[in-house]
């Protein structure tokens, strides 16, 4: 059965509307990422699904419940943000507990939840702390123990990690991971992170200006993007976009991904001039101005010398070459 179904969502504030029909179906245990830029309303959607948001219209059903109408607290899901929102007074333990608590669960359950939890979690050496006296990572795996112990039917996260440093969203990444095998859960997750996405999802919902612009897996999205857009704002560095007509292409635009560039010194399909390399240990981003193409990303595997100035040819793989129509879309 699914556990989420979003028919046809629409949200406007005011008169502008930042939802414009939404349809969406989420299976049982599925992880599904929502990602876009800046605005598009990814976090909206996120709240209509909660009910901290009411839609225009259009419909929620949870586990085959119309829930539409129903208040956030009767919905059977937990969510976890990205300020954590921990009760500054209250230990981890109370913290975690104080949902059940408040729903009138008998304390030797709340104990023995909390205590899965913890353990699940690795917060056992801090039930008895208080939030300011953990660091932001351990404060974040506290209020993902929160949304745990509440056994929820749907898990949403919005932007979880994006307080946190590089190294700790790796970290807590992972965690995110092992919880969703460990429990099987449904979960929902808000990022603009594309590695994120990538990383987490069963299935990426790229979102734009209100609207979803493609569906999938993250490889599909990868391999297969519908569009210039999802092209675009998958995979990094991002795809090369480069004027069909440039190339003597009748198609308004070609892409090539950095990774799906050689190059050589002496020959290929592109004569460029090195305008910087990029050493990231593991690989090595090349700029190249090159005369038809433009200027390019190449991304190249381990460590590649190349001095400001010098000259390279550049030769896109054609198996990994895509082409846009006027209206963006693949051809
Ligand atoms: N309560 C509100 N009143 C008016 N406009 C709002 C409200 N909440 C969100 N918006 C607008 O709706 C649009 C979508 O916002 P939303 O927060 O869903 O975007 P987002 O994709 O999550 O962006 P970000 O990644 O920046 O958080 C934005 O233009 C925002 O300004």
């Amino acid at each position: 059965m699914d556990s989420l179904n979003i028919e046809n969502v629409k949200k406007s504030f005011g008169q502008v509307e930042v939802l414009k029909g939404i349809d969406l179906d989420v299976a049982d245990g599925e992880f599904v990422v929502f990602v876009g830029p800046s605005g598009c309303g990814k976090s909206t959607l996120l709240r209509v699904i909660a009910g901290l948001e009411d839609a225009t219209s259009g419909r929620i059903v949870i586990d085959g419940r119309d829930v539409s109408s129903t208040p956030p607290a009767k919905r059977g899901i937990a969510m976890v943000f990205q300020t954590y929102a921990l009760y500054p007074h209250l230990t981890v333990k109370n913290n975690m507990g104080l949902g059940l608590k408040q729903a009138g669960t008998p304390s030797a359950e709340i104990d023995k939840r909390v205590a899965e939890a913890s353990a699940m979690l690795s917060l056992e050496p801090y039930l008895q702390r208080r939030p300011a006296e953990l660091s932001g990572g351990q404060r974040q795996r506290v209020a993902i123990g929160r949304a745990v112990v509440r056994e929820p039917t749907l898990f949403l996260f919005d932007e979880p990690l994006s307080n946190l440093d590089a190294a700790l969203r790796v970290n807590t990444r992972l965690e995110i991971a092992q919880l969703h095998r460990r429990l099987k859960a449904t979960m929902i997750y808000v990022t603009h992170d594309q590695v994120e996405a990538m990383t987490l999802a069963d299935r990426i919902v790229v979102l734009n200006g209100g609207r979803i612009e493609q569906i999938g897996a993250p490889m599909e999205l990868y391999n297969s993007p519908a569009n210039e857009f999802v092209a675009g704002f998958i995979g990094s560095p991002r795809m090369n976009f480069i004027e069909g007509a440039r190339l003597g292409e009748s198609v308004k635009t070609v892409g090539v991904r950095p990774e799906h560039i050689r190059v050589d010194p002496a020959k290929g399909d592109w004569r460029g001039t090195v305008i910087h390399a990029e050493h990231l240990g593991a690989d090595t981003n090349l700029y190249l101005d090159c005369d038809k193409a433009g200027l390019i990303t190449v991304r190249l595997f381990g460590v590649y010398n190349a001095e400001p100035g010098a000259t390279l040819y550049a030769t896109p793989d054609p198996e990994r070459t895509y082409r846009f129509g006027p209206d963006g879309k693949r051809v």
